[in-house]
């Protein structure tokens, strides 16, 4: 029996709410897809699934998020939580709707809160309103997204879009009444028949609030920040581990693979660029000649062994550009371009001695790991907020996935610098 069981959309989800977690003082496995094995390792206290179901169609996202929630519930998982992107990725007819309901209806429950909040990394929610630091969502570089493109901010709406059912507020003024309150309100919103309550949240006090309040929901769905509140609720009572030495970064070569087009990784990639070797993608080879591209890319990493930093290959592009390249080659035909190359290198990278990489994007992270066929994973030190060093659990890999979004402008320098194998 374990306490909870997390079903994440993507794979740097999954490893920003397990580094959460684990920081927190769960122990803490993630697994890459619905687990084949059932031996879980003793002493678990949470289980993370990571999913490649954001942006999928929706009747795949609720089979897979379903399947993830049988597999829980068949090794004894007592509470849920789908996590979803701190930024709510999804448009109107997203799947973070139609993978709650079914969540909710499986389980036989008729409410959720939606706690995307994630004030470390500024995600703040406010009246229903999402924030992006200083910007609403919907004036963020997120309106800009490749794949889902974020014009609206307000939770309520995009959920009652998404979804089937009611959805309601708890202010900031409830939360920071205490827990009693946002209790004594959510058993309204029910009378209600409200099925997703939004919550506000701007600081790290308003989540363990948020946590508190919950304890008795078997459902929860949010951000990694929600998942803050829970492991520290439940290591106020159940006491706290750690097993952060299993995640270490092990030694050996690495490589940076970009294919973020957010404005965070922009930053990144351009000031990682004076200090690295560097290698930018071609669209066009991606689309004729993935195989040849992918072997010449990796003969390139290769030659670059003696550099201190490691290599970066990268997509990454500013909005300008990205939306001169979607509009010349499809937005879908040129991003799984993209993904494809990155599949085929990957894999030529790992034989040809390649044992770290460093991922920004988490639909590049999820090409990436699967592309390695990387099942278990364990958590290991906390770069930035939200992204951990993570190792195989049965082979000498190590990755950092990082968010669109997340992490300093130094990341990729530092992640190697400051967390020597
Ligand atoms: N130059 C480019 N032109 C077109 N598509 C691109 C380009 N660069 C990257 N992409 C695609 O954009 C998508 C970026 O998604 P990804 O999830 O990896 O990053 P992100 O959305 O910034 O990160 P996160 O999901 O963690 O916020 C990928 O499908 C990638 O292949
Ligand atoms: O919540 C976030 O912002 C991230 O974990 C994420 O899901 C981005 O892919």
């Amino acid at each position: 029996m374990f306490y909870l069981g997390v079903i994440a959309d993507d794979f740097t989800g999954a490893t920003d709410i397990a580094s959460f977690l684990a920081q927190n003082g769960m122990s803490v496995i993630q697994y890459n897809g619905v687990p084949a094995a059932n031996n879980l390792p003793p002493d678990v206290d949470a289980v993370v699934i990571s999913l490649k179901s954001r942006s999928c169609p929706s009747e795949e996202a609720v089979n897979d998020s379903l399947s993830a929630l049988r597999w829980l519930r068949a090794h004894d998982c007592q509470r849920f939580y789908f996590k979803y992107c701190s930024t709510f990725d999804s448009t109107a007819d997203g799947n973070i709707g139609p993978v709650t309901d079914a969540l909710l209806t499986e389980l036989g429950e008729s409410q959720t809160v939606i706690s995307p909040a994630l004030p470390v990394n500024g995600r703040t929610v406010y009246q229903g309103y999402l924030f992006v630091h200083q910007q609403l969502l919907s004036e963020s570089g997120m309106r800009h997204h490749p794949v889902t493109p974020m014009r609206d901010s307000q939770l309520l709406r995009l959920m009652e879009q998404q979804a089937s059912g009611r959805a309601g507020l708890i202010p900031l003024a409830t939360l920071q009444q205490g827990s009693e309150a946002v209790r004594q309100q959510l058993a309204q919103l029910r009378q209600q028949a409200v099925r997703y309550v939004v919550m506000d949240a701007v600081s790290e006090d308003d989540l363990l609030i948020q946590a508190a309040a919950t304890e008795d929901m078997r459902l929860l769905t949010g951000g990694s920040g929600l998942g803050f509140g829970v492991a520290r609720h439940f290591a106020a009572t159940h006491g706290t581990k750690s097993d952060a030495q299993r995640g270490r970064p092990v030694a050996g070569p690495a490589v940076v693979i970009s294919g973020s087009c957010s404005t965070m990784t922009n930053a990144q990639v351009a000031r990682y660029k004076p200090q690295a070797p560097h290698f930018a993608l071609d669209i066009v080879r991606c689309l004729q000649d993935r195989a040849g591209y992918a072997a010449e890319i990796c003969r390139w990493v290769v030659e670059q062994g003696n550099s201190t930093l490691a290599p970066m290959v990268y997509a990454t592009s500013d909005a300008d550009k990205l939306q001169q390249i979607q509009q010349q080659y499809g937005a879908a035909e040129s991003s799984q371009a993209i993904e494809q190359l990155f599949a085929r290198l990957v894999p030529l990278l790992a034989e040809n001695g390649i044992q770290r990489f460093i991922v920004a994007g988490g639909e590049t992270s999820g090409v990436v790991t699967q592309s390695l066929n990387i099942t278990g994973l364990h958590i290991g030190p906390t770069i930035s907020p939200g992204i951990p060093w993570v190792r195989a659990s049965d082979r000498p890999v190590s990755l950092a996935l990082k968010s669109g979004n997340f992490g300093d402008e130094n990341f990729f320098a530092r992640a190697q610098l400051e967390f020597m194998p």
